[in-house]
């Protein structure tokens, strides 16, 4: 039975832990005394000291570090407590009377439940079952997406050479290749890309059939290998667009770092060895850059800002500048594909943060479907959960090393670059904001099954389309709150959106970065949380 004081609680979700006489530190309303309750699933506190009460309602999931403040020793007002250091821009002071020594309890519950694999727990979303109206792990069904880009046809084929995985363990089962690639063909190629990430179609054009294919650094090395499959499969993709002799291959990379890349067997594509293609690097920087340049805007927002300094200070982040690079790299494949009818293979170096940011990016721009509420989260379970985007490693779920260097925000830097497109086009999509920071709540909270895992072969190995709910079966049963009250689509039906890739066009997204500091937002309501 659930006391007055209780959490909302999900199905499936129990309080752990209840620590009372806690004081939470607001930054902005200062100190709120009250009950903080720790559950398999949130850390929940409540005041009892105010006429409305103060509520701070956190998924685990965003917790990356939790730290003691303050010793036996401590004597100052509120230095003795916790902090709690979450990855979507914030941190939470919590202050505990010594004598009652509810500390260690509070303290090793949350732990235990912010990061259940690193004690043996199972993550919340294994454990939360709610039935809902819709199914959202039937939103995205590869074959019928192809399907709906007119694949196969008489230059492309769907092959089921992945089907157990075996030419590449990140990719799907069902992949889109050239008609006339034989699977030898396929597997001489696969010998040949880091990890086996082939070149496979993205995208077709439907009018002009020029394609977005996409796929990882070639294993050229400092000795310069090559490979006549590879060249020969990269000559098919550029025969199965009749309409042009020639081809881009797109590397994201700053070329320094393809060149370095070389140093561990990587590289990428001389010109004489492709001859009809021509490379362009779009010098976008690696995850180690863009998760430093993520701490120093965290560092910058939150927990006030510097008047005084607030533009240098956002310069100095790089973070904005970031952003532009990624998009530009996308209008620069939009350009080619779409005003120059010319097929565009794009790849980094392995091939799923890079890429996944510029394939997504540039479809969004180029086909309207995306632009929908279920053509988007078709668009995030092909390009990012299919192609084998690392959200596993890359966002650290329920994992207590906080520090590992594999973790970066990629798909924020993405859902940023979809917004900065929705600033440009306030009419070209059918979802709004809320929709987009929800789905990053709940790539963090571990409640859905989702974003969780590394690929589609980990998500099938764990049984997640069987043991958890789809975000998109909450979303999706729930539309009117994530529409865009100004998507005009007879307007931007056939539009193909070329955004402004420049910084003085490129904004703070304030709605995410500045969301829990009121300071930043007085027009708006302060998002509650979801
Ligand atoms: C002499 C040793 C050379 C060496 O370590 O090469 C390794 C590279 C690392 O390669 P980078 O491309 O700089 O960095 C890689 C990319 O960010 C890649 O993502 P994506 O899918 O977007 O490609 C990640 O998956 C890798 O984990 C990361 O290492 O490191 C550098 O190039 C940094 C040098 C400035």
């Amino acid at each position: 039975p659930s006391r007055p004081d209780d959490p909302p609680l999900l199905p499936e979700e129990k309080v752990q832990g209840v620590a009372r006489e806690v004081t939470y530190l607001c930054p902005y309303s200062g100190p709120a005394r009250g009950v903080l309750s720790v559950t398999n699933y949130r850390l929940h506190f409540r005041s009892m000291d105010r006429d409305t009460p103060y509520v701070v309602d956190v998924p685990l999931g965003v917790v990356s570090r939790i730290e003691k403040v303050g010793g036996a020793s401590s004597r100052g007002e509120n230095s003795y407590g916790i902090e709690v250091f979450c990855k979507d821009m914030r941190n939470l002071r919590f202050a505990h009377k010594q004598e009652n020594h509810s500390r260690r309890n509070v303290f090793e519950k949350l732990q235990q439940y912010a990061f259940p694999l690193s004690h043996k727990l199972p993550l919340f979303a294994f454990e939360y079952s709610e039935t809902w109206p819709e199914n959202g792990w039937t939103v995205h069904e590869p074959i019928a997406e192809l399907k709906r880009m007119g694949v196969p046809n008489d230059m492309w084929k769907i092959s089921k050479i992945n089907e157990n995985y075996e030419i590449c363990d990140s990719y799907p089962t069902v992949l889109a290749v050239p008609a006339q690639a034989t699977d030898d063909d396929l597997r001489a190629v696969a010998a040949f890309r880091s990890r086996g990430r082939i070149p496979v179609l993205s995208w077709i054009h439907p009018e002009s059939q020029a394609t977005i294919t996409r796929c990882s650094q070639p294993l050229v090395g400092v000795s310069g290998k090559r490979s006549r499959e590879d060249e020969r499969y990269i000559q098919l993709i550029m025969d199965a667009n009749a309409q042009s002799h020639k081809m881009f291959i797109m590397d994201a990379r700053p070329s320094a770092n393809a060149i370095a890349n070389k140093a561990k067997g990587g590289g990428y594509e001389s010109e004489d060895a492709y001859q009809n293609a021509e490379l362009v690097f779009l010098d976008i920087h690696n995850i180690h850059v863009m998760r430093e340049s993520l701490r120093k805007l965290k560092e910058l927002c939150f927990p006030n800002i510097e008047e005084s300094r607030w533009l240098s200070g956002v310069e100095s982040t790089y973070w904005l500048k970031h952003i532009k690079c990624i998009l530009a790299g996308a209008v620069r494949i939009v350009d080619k594909v779409e005003n120059h009818k010319t097929s565009v293979l794009v790849h980094c170096s392995d091939g799923w943060d890079r890429t996944a940011q510029l394939t997504a990016l540039a479809m969004l721009m180029l086909d309207p479907y995306y632009r929908t509420i279920k053509g988007f989260e078709v668009l995030i379970e092909k390009e990012w959960l299919s192609f084998g985007h690392k959200f596993q490693q890359r966002i650290g779920h329920g994992d207590d090393h906080h520090s590992d260097a594999d973790r970066s925000p990629v798909f924020l830097q993405f859902i940023d670059c979809v917004y900065q497109i929705t600033t440009q086009f306030p009419n070209a999509f059918e979802f709004n904001d809320h929709f987009l920071i929800t789905i990053l709540d709940h790539m963090y909270s571990c409640r859905f099954g989702t974003f969780l895992c590394n690929s589609d072969r980990e998500r099938a190995v764990e049984g997640v389309k069987q043991k958890t709910v789809s975000l998109w079966s909450f979303i999706n049963s729930n539309l009117d709150v994530y529409r865009n009250p100004l998507y005009w689509a007879p307007a931007t039906c056939q539009q193909v959106l070329i955004p402004i890739a420049s910084v003085r066009h490129i904004i703070l997204w304030k709605g995410h970065y500045c969301r829990w500091n009121p300071s930043m937002r007085p027009q708006d309501p302060v998002y509650q949380r979801t």
